[in-house]
């Protein structure tokens, strides 16, 4: 972007020094956007229930597109020093002024669906751009901030870089603190003490209105600069190597082991029709995975020979054999199905997985089975799929059943720990389905994230992989891939 550095902020924004838009300039804006009645003086009601003695609504610009394009262009004056390559607005006030400063100085935009699609790409970013390009946020009205930040979620959950952000009016009701706090530089063209000033010298208010306003936003700050980061509490994350020793389950210990020495965080999930199949997914991924996740009722056919050959490859590419069963019935039942039937998948597979519906009873019932064995048990923690109904207080009784049961249970099926599990075990792993490069999803309500945000932002350890794979023309080449990806993103986890 071409320009001059600038010292922005909001004391910035009472000063415009350069370029074709003038102090002037500012202040007639500020007194046409009085006489259109984007600004007023009263008693309103905002969202949050609180009386303002100021209302601002800055969706009556779109009538007036002298207003529009004069707001577009304070805005990008405010900018003209920050390099970026992207915009993309706030929706849905500030739609019209991003495309309108796009417009005015070509410059590519995007769009951020506030509702993302069933159907399609189901893309929560809308638009051309590629992974590490800076991206400006343009808003209308700042107070807490707290609508940019979920702006800045999804494109930084894109890869998109995202540290300066353009306003036309901050209410100096916190927002730049709070932008600050998250590594973000507010750029405002007004605040509302220089909208005061302005009005005041114009005598369209009086003295005591003006006085009115700067109590209020006195008295309604909405960011407390003390109050310690959810990030700053968050505890530090440990390394696999030191989290095998707290491991109380034997299969959690190698696997936290296993990630360690082949660095890899990544299961590829070998959900295919045939054993001929599974096998050919086992020989090519199988030096870059951790675990093989299997659906065993799904393959053509099934018998010990057929788990021997998948052993034999286990060992071969030093991997772990996870049986995706999802038990859900009583103990009783589940010692037979585990241990029992056609399949006997307490004999081949390292560890499989449990839903906690019908009570800690599943746990017990199984642990028969595979405790003896060395097994470990996965508990369904949170999933994957759209209006999943482990959430809230099933994933923490969940989370309560893992800890009382750690000589058996290995961890968790999840999606975002980080919000819930930070207070368990670091012996306790967790495992991610709903994976790849790019967030979406499928026509049956599968969700997928990005590896960094799963184990960035989400807290998770190792990511689970299918359809990234198993369909990708190379799916060996598709594995390492998603093993770097994975690595990647845990070894930044570490950092952080
Ligand atoms: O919440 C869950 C639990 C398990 N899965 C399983 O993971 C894979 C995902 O496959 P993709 O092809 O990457 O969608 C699959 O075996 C599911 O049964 C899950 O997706 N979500």
């Amino acid at each position: 972007m071409p320009g001059i550095d600038r010292d922005v902020g909001t004391a910035a924004a009472l000063k415009p020094s350069e370029g074709s838009v003038s102090e002037k300039d500012f202040e007639e804006l500020v007194l046409r956007l009085h006489e259109i009645q984007a600004v007023k003086f009263g008693s309103f009601k905002l969202k949050s229930g609180l009386m303002s003695p100021i209302y601002i609504d800055l969706r009556v610009i779109v009538s007036y597109p002298d207003v529009l394009r004069r707001v577009a262009e304070v805005m990008w004056h405010q900018v003209s020093g920050v390099e970026f390559e992207l915009m993309c607005g706030v929706p849905y006030t500030a739609l019209p002024i991003a495309t309108c400063m796009s417009l005015l100085h070509s410059t590519p935009m995007l769009m951020r669906r506030k509702e993302v699609k069933d159907y399609g790409t189901k893309k929560a970013i809308e638009g051309a751009f590629q992974k590490g390009q800076s991206c400006l946020i343009v808003e209308d009205l700042v107070t807490s901030g707290a609508s940019v930040m979920e702006t800045v979620e999804p494109l930084e959950h894109e890869g998109l870089k995202v540290a300066d952000v353009v306003v036309l009016i901050d209410r100096e009701q916190g927002g730049a603190a709070r932008m600050a706090s998250n590594g973000l530089r507010l750029h405002s063209a007004f605040t509302l003490s220089f909208i005061i000033g302005v009005l005041r010298r114009h005598d369209l208010v009086s003295e005591q209105v003006a006085a009115d306003v700067k109590a209020f936003i006195a008295g309604n700050q909405t960011f407390d600069a003390s109050a310690p980061k959810p990030a700053a509490t968050r505890p530090k994350r440990i390394p696999f190597e030191e989290r095998a020793q707290l491991a109380q389950n034997a299969c959690g210990k190698r696997l936290f082991e296993l990630m360690a020495r082949k660095r890899s965080n990544l299961a590829v999930a070998a959900d295919v029709g045939t054993v001929q199949e599974v096998l050919r997914i086992a020989e090519a991924a199988g030096p870059h995975i951790a675990v093989l996740k299997t659906h065993v009722d799904i393959f053509d056919e099934w018998n010990s020979g057929i788990a021997a050959q998948l052993r034999k490859l286990a060992e071969e590419h030093d991997f772990m054999i996870f049986e995706d069963r999802k038990f859900a019935d009583i103990g009783n039942t589940v010692v037979s199905q585990y241990g029992g039937g056609i399949y006997r998948i307490a004999d081949w597979s390292d560890m499989t997985n449990a839903h906690l519906v019908p009570g800690t009873g599943i746990i017990d019932g199984l642990k028969t089975v595979g405790g003896p064995k060395g097994c470990g048990l996965l508990l369904l923690a949170e999933m994957s799929s759209k209006g999943a109904l482990a959430t809230g207080a099933y994933t923490e009784k969940v989370a309560e059943a893992a800890v009382a049961n750690q000589d058996f249970v290995m961890g968790f099926i999840c999606q975002t720990p980080a919000k819930w599990s930070t207070q368990c075990p670091p012996g306790l792993i967790h495992m991610t389905p709903g994976v790849q490069l790019a967030s979406g999803g499928d026509a049956l309500g599968q969700q997928y994230n990005t590896p960094e945000h799963v184990i960035g932002s989400g807290g998770s350890d190792v990511i689970i992989v299918g359809r990234g794979i198993i369909k990708a023309q190379d799916p060996g080449a598709a594995a390492a891939e998603y093993k770097e990806a994975g690595w990647a993103a845990y070894q930044l986890a570490l950092q952080s």
